[in-house]
């Protein structure tokens, strides 16, 4: 659902900022440390509950106030607007309001906003741990399947018990045997979930690369977090000393990763930045793509477009993104990168932030 009004008040230096984005393109442009980025930050809060840039709420939080606020409206086809809300106090309470009333969880607003993030940080994918490729695999997964959540959050509490109770050293077969069963049936569909999501993620993933970089030849390897010879059960019996040695559990969808690599190997080693940066878009366009077949909208944040990306990449890119027909919000620090010429049917809407203080360009400021 594309946001059709949004306030935002005491995030970052936006003290009151209140505009109506285009349900399609948006473009933000500003100088270094102006806002922009905060914007992005401001409807991903929205969304996860929290920002892309740090774990703590205090550093968005404006400076001397209690809390922060941001505040959208939905669209929805033929249907009211739905107001939703989030916020954020210093000392750490979260509030989200749907439709006037308050929401068990973040979780509702992430059903109902998903967003996916373009930043230059999107290396992390390819060059941080598996955890961050897990959470990539699960954030489709989640909007796949909507049975995936619960089964998630039992298979978490159920490993965090045997981890637990293994850290203690105070386990007995028996005890170990009652724990697992629970532990394996929740652990496969886990993994169940996220293979099929893998399997049908992977052709999309190959036609937007092609896209975006003909050529270049990458591959997705799903790792299930064990010897794919084995079930889950046998492999937990298989380490089951190795457990108790250690203190925690060896084997399971916990140690799950999906691989990314080209024939002479990692990624990460033989791309090169703008490279990398290309194949994280792919993986996130493609994770738009599957849900947008499924039915359901989401919203593209690509902050500072042209890090890292040469004229003919950005036009690629932009090109992408406008067939998918969703909600974007693009920043760039000056206008020359946005060069790309968009459809004359696309609502593209041209903002310029300053201090701050975010105002829609005109158009023939748009143009110049
Ligand atoms: N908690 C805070 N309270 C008030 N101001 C803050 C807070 N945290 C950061 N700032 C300021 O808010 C601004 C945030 O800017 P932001 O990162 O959104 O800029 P940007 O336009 O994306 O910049 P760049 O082009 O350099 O990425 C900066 O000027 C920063 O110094």
């Amino acid at each position: 659902m594309p946001l059709a009004r949004l306030d935002i008040s005491h995030l970052r230096n936006l003290t009151a900022v209140r505009f109506d984005p285009s349900p399609h393109v948006n473009i933000i442009v500003g100088e270094n440390g102006s806002g922009k980025t905060s914007i992005l930050e401001a409807i991903h809060l929205l969304s996860f509950g929290r920002s892309f840039r740090s774990h703590k709420h205090k550093t968005y939080i404006q400076y001397e106030q209690p809390e922060c606020v941001v505040f959208a409206q939905l669209e929805q086809d033929q249907q009211p607007r739905i107001p939703v809300g989030i916020k954020r106090s210093r000392d750490g309470a979260i509030e989200v309001r749907i439709q006037g009333r308050a929401a068990q969880s973040v979780v509702e607003l992430a059903e109902r906003l998903p967003v996916q993030l373009i930043n230059p940080d999107a290396f992390r994918l390819l060059e941080g741990s598996p955890k961050i490729r897990r959470q990539f695999v699960d954030w489709g997964v989640f909007h796949f399947d909507d049975r995936f959540i619960n089964a998630w959050r039992d298979w978490q509490k159920a490993l965090k018990q045997r981890n637990s109770l293994l850290r203690r050293g105070k386990i007995s077969a028996n005890l170990l045997a009652a724990f697992d069963q629970e532990l394996i049936r929740l652990g496969e569909y886990v993994n169940t979930a996220r293979k099929a999501y893998v399997a049908a993620l992977t052709p999309h993933f190959e036609s937007v690369l092609q896209q975006l970089a003909a050529g270049l030849s990458v591959q997705l390897n799903f790792f299930q977090g064990w010897d794919a010879q084995k079930t889950l059960s046998e492999a937990i019996e298989h380490s089951y000393q190795r457990d108790i040695d250690v203190g925690y559990t060896n084997t399971g969808p916990q140690r799950a990763d999906l691989r990314v690599k080209t024939p002479s190997g990692d990624a990460l080693d033989t791309l090169s930045r703008g490279q990398q940066k290309l194949v994280v878009s792919a993986l996130k366009i493609a994770q738009g793509q599957l849900l947008i077949e499924r039915g359901r909208q989401l919203v593209f944040l690509v902050d500072d477009l042209p890090a890292e990306l040469d004229a003919n990449h950005r036009r690629r890119l932009c090109q992408l993104l406008e067939s998918l027909n969703s909600q974007i919000f693009i920043t760039s620090v000056g206008p020359d990168s946005m060069d790309f010429t968009w459809s004359d049917q696309t609502d593209v809407r041209h903002f310029s932030m300053n201090q701050g203080e975010l105002s829609q360009a005109s158009k023939g400021l748009q143009e110049s």
